[in-house]
């Protein structure tokens, strides 16, 4: 898709639908515990193909290229008594690590199988009644599998237990499991080492809510915040909360002190206005740890290139076994558009940058985010995008977005 050069329009409005991240756990407990209401629910295809997958009847579940929802089912079919599903997904997700979280529930209990390669999808799992409470688990891999044991904890006869191993990454996704299920009423505790959730009789007891509102997206909301950066022009998203639960929010403090872009909530509308500050001036190096906000690293790298400020960004380790190698893919994509990066293991360094090529082709490597977070270098020149339609998997209206904000 060819992306022509692009102005940034003034005072435009977006509505981006509710947080893939928080509607995922929704869902899984729903399942799990009487049904409440959600509200907002995201209209990712991530959101989608779980939604479809528990409600189906069928004893083989594609989840595609959903990360969340391959590891959140690995422990919700673990304990469906009764019940034998092959669990698998696209390409992608069969070189998507998963052992970690298998061994911590065959240590509880679990029967699981690997179908194809031992520590990867597709999985064979047969449900089962856990009665074990104590698991431990290496916290560096993936966030998501301990998520996944926080979520069927309180359906567990002793509840959990899990003790951390290693450095947690990803730590704020543990806080937002933590804050919905204590909305919801179930009890359970984080500290550096231990989760301990409780169990949560479904007789007698009800869930503390009966509706549940999904905050919007924030990892969404980050390629608005480049597109103001870069055009500097306002935009005003909803439906935000600037005391959120995802930690991606994050963005508002980033914006703020390398971008030049302040936040200002109207409560009430759940609306934010992300405004330039027209005093702004460029930082020489942009220096950060996204051990915490990972999804967020492909926004920051393009828009410090778009406008020129060098970069040096740790604590992306995991950013090699997500939706592609987003190390390698940034490095590639960014040298299209006039960056030169260095990379290691987990981070990835800006070096120098120059005057890019006339016609610029973005690969994006079935990643959603590469897509969106480059778009933005559109204001900047002419770009062409392969494969656009990848961004449905967490944002399937972004194209028309984009163009409502740009001309
Ligand atoms: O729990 C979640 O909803 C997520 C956790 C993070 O994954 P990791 O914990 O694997 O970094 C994040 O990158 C992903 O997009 C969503
Ligand atoms: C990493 C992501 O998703 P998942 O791991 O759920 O596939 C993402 O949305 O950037």
């Amino acid at each position: 898709m060819k992306l022509e050069k692009r102005k940034l329009l003034a005072n435009k409005t977006i509505k981006i639908s509710g947080s893939k991240s928080i509607s995922n756990r929704l869902l899984i407990l729903n399942h799990l515990f009487a049904h409440f209401k959600i509200h907002n629910l995201s209209n990712s295809q991530d959101t989608e193909l779980l939604k479809k997958a528990l409600e189906s009847e069928s004893d083989i579940l594609d989840i595609h290229h959903a990360g969340t929802a391959m590891r959140f089912l690995t422990s919700y079919l673990s304990i469906k008594e009764g019940k034998t599903t092959i669990l698998t997904g696209s390409e992608r997700m069969k070189q998507r690590p998963i052992k970690d979280l298998v061994t911590a529930l065959k240590s509880l209990g679990a029967e699981i199988e690997y179908m194809e390669n031992e520590g990867f999808p597709p999985l064979k799992i047969t449900g089962k009644k856990i009665v074990k409470n104590s698991v431990s688990i290496n916290a560096k891999v993936s966030s998501q599998f301990i998520t996944s044991l926080m979520l069927i904890g309180a359906k567990l006869e002793n509840g959990i237990r899990i003790n951390l191993e290693g450095k947690i990454t990803s730590r704020p996704y543990l806080e937002m499991t933590r804050e919905i299920l204590t909305e919801l009423g179930i009890e359970c505790e984080i500290s550096d080492t231990l989760i301990s959730v409780k169990n949560f009789s479904n007789k007698g007891e009800n869930l503390a809510t009966e509706h549940f509102t999904v905050e919007s997206d924030w990892s969404s909301a980050s390629y608005f915040y480049s597109l103001a950066a870069i055009g500097r022009e306002t935009i005003v998203l909803q439906k935000f909360l600037s005391d959120s639960i995802q930690g991606d929010s994050v963005l508002q403090n980033i914006f703020w002190k390398y971008f030049g872009i302040n936040t200002i909530s109207e409560s009430g509308e759940h609306k934010i206005s992300l405004l330039p500050n027209y005093n702004y001036e460029k930082p020489s190096e942009i220096v950060l740890d996204l051990n915490d906000s990972p999804d967020i690293a492909q926004t920051i790298c393009v828009t410090a290139t778009a406008m020129q400020i060098p970069f040096h960004l740790t604590g992306l380790a995991t950013l090699k076994v997500k939706e592609t190698d987003r190390l390698e893919a940034l490095k590639n994509e960014l040298f299209k558009i006039g960056c030169v990066t260095e990379i290691t293991e987990d981070e990835i360094k800006s070096t120098k940058f120059f005057t890019p090529d006339e016609t610029i082709l973005i690969k994006t490597y079935n990643d959603h985010r590469m897509a969106m977070s480059f778009a933005p270098f559109a204001l900047v020149k002419e770009i062409n995008i392969e494969n656009p339609e990848v961004v449905e998997k967490s944002y399937p209206q972004f194209w028309e977005d984009f163009s409502l904000v740009t001309e």
